[in-house]
């Protein structure tokens, strides 16, 4: 937990963000954000106005396409399809923007580790440092099926991960201090004997090269992860700077937390990653307006694209399920940790398959913060002081009202009770964060 809260705005490069068919809303712009990156650029100059941390993309790189082993549901309501890139997006912000920090989930299945590390490290070195990372294993089937990949089981996703950080953190550290000369009267630019060469033969990959980007100010981007089972949390207490995790409400999260911490202390991971958790605000003039609205919103949502995308995310096809029966555990090579948050529900009574699909319908089972600006301040004040977690990722269900409406009535409350920052708290992404 830092002095402040801090926020994240948390998007994805399709047609919704979280919200089934929230393009098909009046008020929302993303058909027109789509194919028009000014649209995009505006939204994060007011998420740079109200001094979020940064823009947070989400990412998977297929379809999902376990409900009814078919792809038809997320193509015909555009569930995250087309799913678009977010890094390429991120260049374009990263020059609109002089402080906003840019993260982006980029899963190790399809790309080799140095692509990955050229791609992010490029952006971090031009922007001054303000990358993130949110490192993904690939938990989509249809992401494996898109790049032609054989699905690996769960806990070797994270074992292959790890020689994957290996050669990342070697390219990261392989410009060592003062390598870069760049005189321009001698004709040198670096010194070889301070770059380090790196000479990986693994299990999973082969690396012979040099660092293919200079470090920027903050070394290397912040690392995000979100696995939060077993094995996901062993990965992240390794090597996240920030854990992101979805708990259902709020007794959940005072439970992550206290597991969360008691596995850092155990494994001496101290201090212990900061934890920032899901939330998507429907904020309204009054609480009951902002009911309406999100009564609205839920009855727009079609089951079926619904359960697809929980389908997909759970790596289970719950076609031949009954839907108002309590969601069970079940074994998956999907998310175990998201899995086990829904089906062992902490403080209200099991949720039904039907229940879980329409949260999963509103946001991936990220809770609503329903109200008034006033009392969506109230609620981040409460859980933020209650649990002790870093901060929030923020989800926007109508764009970009939702961001606007934040930005507008939500920070300036916080700001006057002195929980969130009235400046950036430093240049880079990590001095931003309070990882410095
Ligand atoms: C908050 C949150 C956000 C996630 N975002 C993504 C994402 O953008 N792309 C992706 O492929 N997986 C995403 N995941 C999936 C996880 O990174 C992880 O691969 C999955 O939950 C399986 O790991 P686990 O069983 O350890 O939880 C997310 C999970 C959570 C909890």
């Amino acid at each position: 937990m830092g002095k402040y809260i801090h926020l994240v705005s948390f998007q994805i490069n399709s047609p919704i963000n979280h919200t089934v068919l929230s393009w098909a809303h009046p008020d929302d712009n993303r058909l027109k954000a789509l194919g028009d990156m000014s649209l995009w650029i505006d939204m994060a100059r007011t998420l740079e106005r109200g001094l979020f941390d940064a823009i947070f993309f989400a990412d998977t790189p297929g379809v999902f396409d376990r409900y009814e082993d078919r792809m038809d549901d997320a193509i015909r309501y555009g569930v995250c399809w087309p799913t678009m890139d977010p890094v390429t997006l991120l260049g374009a912000i990263a020059g609109a923007t002089t402080q906003l920090g840019l993260a982006a989930t980029v899963s190790t299945g399809p790309h080799h580790p140095y692509s990955v590390v050229r791609q992010l490290s490029t952006l971090d070195y031009m922007s001054g440092g303000r990358v993130g990372w949110n490192i993904v294993t690939g938990h989509l089937r249809g992401e494996h099926r898109a790049y032609g990949l054989t699905e690996l089981p769960h806990d070797e996703r994270y074992d292959r991960a790890e020689e994957y950080m290996e050669i990342c953190y070697a390219l990261w550290n392989s410009v060592g201090e003062g390598a870069v000369i760049a005189d321009k009267a001698s004709g040198v630019f670096a010194d070889p004997s301070k770059v380090a060469k790196i000479a990986h033969q693994g299990k999973y990959f082969n690396c012979n090269t040099v660092a293919p980007a200079l470090p920027s100010p903050q070394g290397r981007p912040v690392l995000f992860q979100a696995g939060s089972s077993g094995r996901g949390q062993a990965f992240a207490m390794k090597h996240a700077d920030v854990v992101f995790a979805i708990q259902p409400n709020i007794p959940g999260m005072k439970k992550f937390m206290t597991d969360f911490n008691a596995t850092a202390a155990s494994l001496g991971r101290q201090p212990a990653p900061g934890v920032t958790f899901g939330i998507q605000p429907v904020i309204a003039g009054t609480e009951e307006e902002a009911r309406k609205k999100l009564n609205d919103i839920v009855e727009r949502i079609p089951l079926e694209g619904a359960i697809a995308r929980l389908s997909g995310t759970m790596g289970v096809d719950f076609s031949g399920m009954e839907l108002d029966q309590p969601l069970a555990e079940m074994q998956t090579q999907g998310s175990q940790g998201l899995m086990k948050a829904f089906s062992n529900i902490v403080g209200e009574k099991p949720l039904t398959l039907r229940d879980v699909a329409i949260r999963w319908g509103l946001a991936v089972g990220m809770p609503q913060f329903v109200g008034s600006p006033e009392q969506v301040a109230d609620q981040i004040e409460t859980i933020w002081r209650e649990t002790g977690c870093h901060g929030f990722n923020v989800t926007p269900n109508i764009m970009p009202v939702s961001v606007d409406d934040f930005v507008n009535e939500v920070v300036p409350i916080l700001q006057k009770r002195g929980v969130y920052p009235t400046e950036y708290l430093g240049k880079t992404l990590r001095e931003k964060l309070e990882l410095a």
